[in-house]
């Protein structure tokens, strides 16, 4: 059993130490045995031949009793496996004068973990009954032992009922964990994003607490932006090693409420395919596809009234937005005083609520045939779907798309597969628009689906409006995983 104090002076010393200070450090192990910390690996020449652990996949190392142990996670074909390097430590008679195992372990864990903060302390919320089953057993099979491997710190509780999330974020000690996170779908980061949002202190409490996310459900939109894999022990990994990332958050009003988004809005089509769907949950994400052609070949129309506070128009502008700001370090470090704008609970709504009267300098505009409406703040829905080709985490606009029902279900079911290989944004029939705010009315329509970040929320008019950098995130490396098509490589 490793003491704690010991443990906690490591994680200490390997936060003042610098990664690029560790890099080239190298330890005898007497014989010709040598442990050297490269760029990206660690690497152990045993006399015969070189051995190497990429850094990223170090979990931890101490010295525990005689011995130097280094606690990885070796990359397989589709997973991980956790693996251990022993090595009896040498002796006072065979040291080599280099440095002492001590600062060694030190610099070997700052140079693992980089930007990131070794030993989060995270507050696990795990929904049994995300998409096809099999959160707990992930959790048990994939997830937990890797993240006790990197010593970190774990409250988990799983949850019992929709809406738990909520309350056990809008109750958390803040000060206790870096991190909340869900093994679920992108419904219980949507509770814990609001969760927070209900604090006396949301703004600090937002900036403060990183939300992560372990893929269990159907789309696992959230762990394919952040963690750049849908697959529950890479996340893991990706989490233990992930940077803090600040990441816009949309306000929705509706009649006296207003909530929190993440991920994206929709009515039309695709709020339809998934909420409309909920009987095929048994079928994953195939039931996303299912609910999608059915709809296309009706071609179904939504219509409704649309104001826009428009910021970026023409595809080609677009890109270059995009091409600028994916990447850009400057623009993601959001001062957390600005972000929560000097206020207690949420920032003031700039533009007022879907009950104030418009601003004047909204584009409205009625439209009658529209079949996809579709709002998104990430860029990854679901896998192999970038949807939002143009998503910049921190840019303080959202990506509006727009399909119309009256052409051909062809061309529409064209549009959408070009999805997958890259070609959507610059289809024809696509409308993509940068904003920083709407309102949407439906209009001759009794009853339908309006989806926030997967949530169904009543059929009635809502509003909008985006807040740069409100919330944090952990995120393998503090950008979103999406990658443009050819063309598209961030600056
Ligand atoms: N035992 C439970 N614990 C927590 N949430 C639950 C539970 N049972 C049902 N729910 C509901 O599940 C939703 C959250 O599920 P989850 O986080 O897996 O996202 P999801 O979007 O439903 O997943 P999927 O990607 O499979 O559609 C919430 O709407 C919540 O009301």
């Amino acid at each position: 059993m490793t003491d704690p104090v010991r443990l906690a002076d490591m994680e200490n010393g390997a936060k003042t130490m610098a990664a690029s200070e560790a890099i080239g450090m190298r330890l005898g192990l007497g014989g010709n045995k040598t442990l050297t910390i490269g760029e990206k690996d660690l690497v152990l020449f045993d006399g015969k031949g070189k051995h190497t652990i990429p850094l990223y996949n170090v979990l931890w190392a101490e010295l525990s009793g005689d011995s130097l142990v280094v606690d990885y996670a070796a990359p397989r074909k589709s997973s991980l496996k956790l693996q251990k390097w022993t090595f009896a430590l040498p002796t006072p008679e065979t040291e080599t004068g280099g440095p002492t195992p001590q600062s060694f372990v030190l610099a070997l864990i700052a140079a693992a973990y980089g930007g990131a903060k070794p030993r989060k302390r995270a507050y696990v919320l795990i929904n049994p009954n995300s998409g096809p089953g099999g959160a707990v057993g992930k959790w048990k099979k994939h997830v937990k032992p890797i993240f006790e491997a990197a010593r970190m710190e774990l409250d988990v509780v799983n949850l019992s009922r929709g809406g738990e999330a909520t309350e056990l974020s809008e109750k958390a000690d803040i000060e206790k964990y870096d991190t909340i996170m869900a093994l679920s779908g992108d419904g219980t980061p949507y509770e814990i994003f609001n969760g927070l949002g209900r604090r006396p202190d949301a703004a600090k409490a937002l900036a403060k607490i990183a939300v992560s996310h372990i893929p269990c459900g159907s789309g696992n939109a959230f762990s394919l932006n952040c963690n750049g894999t849908n697959d529950a022990g890479l996340s893991a990994l990706a989490v233990v090693k992930g940077v803090v990332m600040p990441l816009d958050l949309v306000s929705i009003t509706q009649g006296d409420r207003r909530i929190l988004s993440f991920l994206s809005q929709s009515l039309g089509i695709i709020a339809e395919s998934d909420l409309g769907t909920e009987n095929l949950r048994w079928m994953g994400n195939t039931r996303f596809e299912v609910g999608l052609a059915t709809r296309v070949f009706k071609k179904k129309s939504y219509p409704f009234d649309l104001s826009v506070k428009l910021e970026i128009e023409g595809k080609e502008m677009i890109k270059q937005h995009y091409k600028k700001y994916a990447s850009d370090s400057t623009l993601l470090n959001v001062d957390v005083e600005a972000a929560a704008n000097g206020e207690e609970g949420l920032p003031k709504l700039k533009y007022g609520t879907v009950q104030d009267e418009l601003p004047g300098d909204w584009e409205t505009a009625p439209y009658d045939n529209i079949g996809t409406f579709y709002v998104g703040n990430m860029a990854y829905m679901s896998p192999d779907a970038n949807f939002f080709t143009a998503a910049v985490p921190t840019d303080g606009l959202m990506d509006l798309v727009m399909i119309p029902a009256d052409i051909s279900p062809v061309a529409v079911t064209k549009a959408l597969l070009a999805v997958e290989s890259g070609k959507f944004f610059d289809n024809p029939h696509v409308t993509y628009k940068k904003i920083s705010a709407y309102r949407i009315t439906p209009r001759n329509q009794e009853s339908g689906y309006i989806s926030i970040d997967g949530e169904r929320i009543p059929f009635e008019p809502f509003q909008a409006e985006i807040h740069r950098g409100l919330g944090r995130v952990l995120s393998k490396r503090g950008v979103y995983e999406a990658e443009g098509p050819a063309g598209w490589e961030k600056a």
